[in-house]
């Protein structure tokens, strides 16, 4: 049964550890001690206050649901533990020199980072964008103010321009552009909106290349404890690390 090393426990790291069994949760840290104890007390791992004691613990993959900062600073270092690595907060690998930093050390210890889809649909045949053109590559996403952590009495945009810079702004609201970016390898265009009528989080794809043109809208129930977060991010990473034990892999 594969062994999993919980790096975050706040809203996603709950959805994870209450759907344990297929996977057993060995370890677990985040910044707030409480919340690493919260886990511990629903799943049976340790709980551990420094990462440093964490990363040593005997697991297989850490499942990074913390923050951008947290894989900036603990990504080279899991890698170098020679565990796999799952990454939620994908605004992390927007830097090339950090991105090659991680590709680096994932090839030296032979491990591999996972990004799941997240909070999207779409992601897999995006990846033709290594290899045939895309003229269009657009996330028209929309959220409440409480998602956004901002005032706002009617529907407005609060940003036109591309994922990384994004992502430097919002870094809990934008990973999944991000993740189209890595997936097609270009960046994409984001148009981010706050709207008082909404209280779900919409994110519409619109891409057009060689192949066509496709459009996907996304209308996410927000999760129990984040309203940032959709729901189907965390179910991303449950079905991701399910299938990891499956040798039929669907999807490209
Ligand atoms: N790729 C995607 O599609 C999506 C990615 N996300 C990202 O996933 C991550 C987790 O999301 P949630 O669980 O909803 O967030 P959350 O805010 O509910 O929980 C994050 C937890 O990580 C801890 N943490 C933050 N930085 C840390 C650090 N440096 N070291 C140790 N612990 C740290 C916090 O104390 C908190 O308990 C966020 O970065 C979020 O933006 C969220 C939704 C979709
Ligand atoms: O969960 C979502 O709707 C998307 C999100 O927060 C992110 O990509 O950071």
């Amino acid at each position: 049964m594969l062994r999993i090393g919980l790096l975050g426990c706040g809203n996603i790291g709950h959805i994870i550890a209450r759907h344990a069994g297929r996977f057993t949760i060995v370890a677990v840290f985040d910044q707030v001690p409480d919340r690493a104890r919260e886990i511990e007390a629903i799943s049976g791992a340790t709980a551990y206050r420094e990462f440093d004691s964490f990363i040593q613990a005997g697991f297989d993959i850490v499942v990074e649901a913390a923050s951008v900062s947290a894989v900036k600073r603990h990504a080279p270092d899991v890698l170098a533990h020679g565990k796999d690595m799952v990454i939620m907060s994908v605004g992390a690998l927007t830097d090339p020199g950090f991105r090659n930093l991680i590709r680096a050390k994932a090839r030296e210890n032979g491990r591999k980072v996972y990004i799941p889809s997240g909070a999207i649909f779409g992601l897999d045949n995006l990846k033709i964008g290594r290899i045939s053109t895309l003229r269009k590559l657009l996330l028209r996403t929309t959220k409440s103010p409480a998602a956004l952590g901002i005032e706002a009495h009617e529907r407005r945009q609060i940003f036109a321009g591309k994922a990384n810079e994004c992502i430097k702004s919002f870094p809990k609201n934008v990973n999944v552009s991000v993740a189209m970016s890595l997936a097609a390898g270009m960046d994409a265009d984001v148009e981010l909106f706050v709207d008082p009528a909404v209280d779900q989080n919409v994110h519409e794809l619109f891409i057009e290349g060689d192949f066509g043109e496709t459009y996907v809208r996304v209308t996410n129930m927000p999760s129990p404890d984040n309203p940032a977060t959709s729901y189907l991010a965390a179910l991303s990473v449950l079905s991701l690390l399910e299938k990891m034990d499956d040798p039929i892999v669907v999807g490209t």
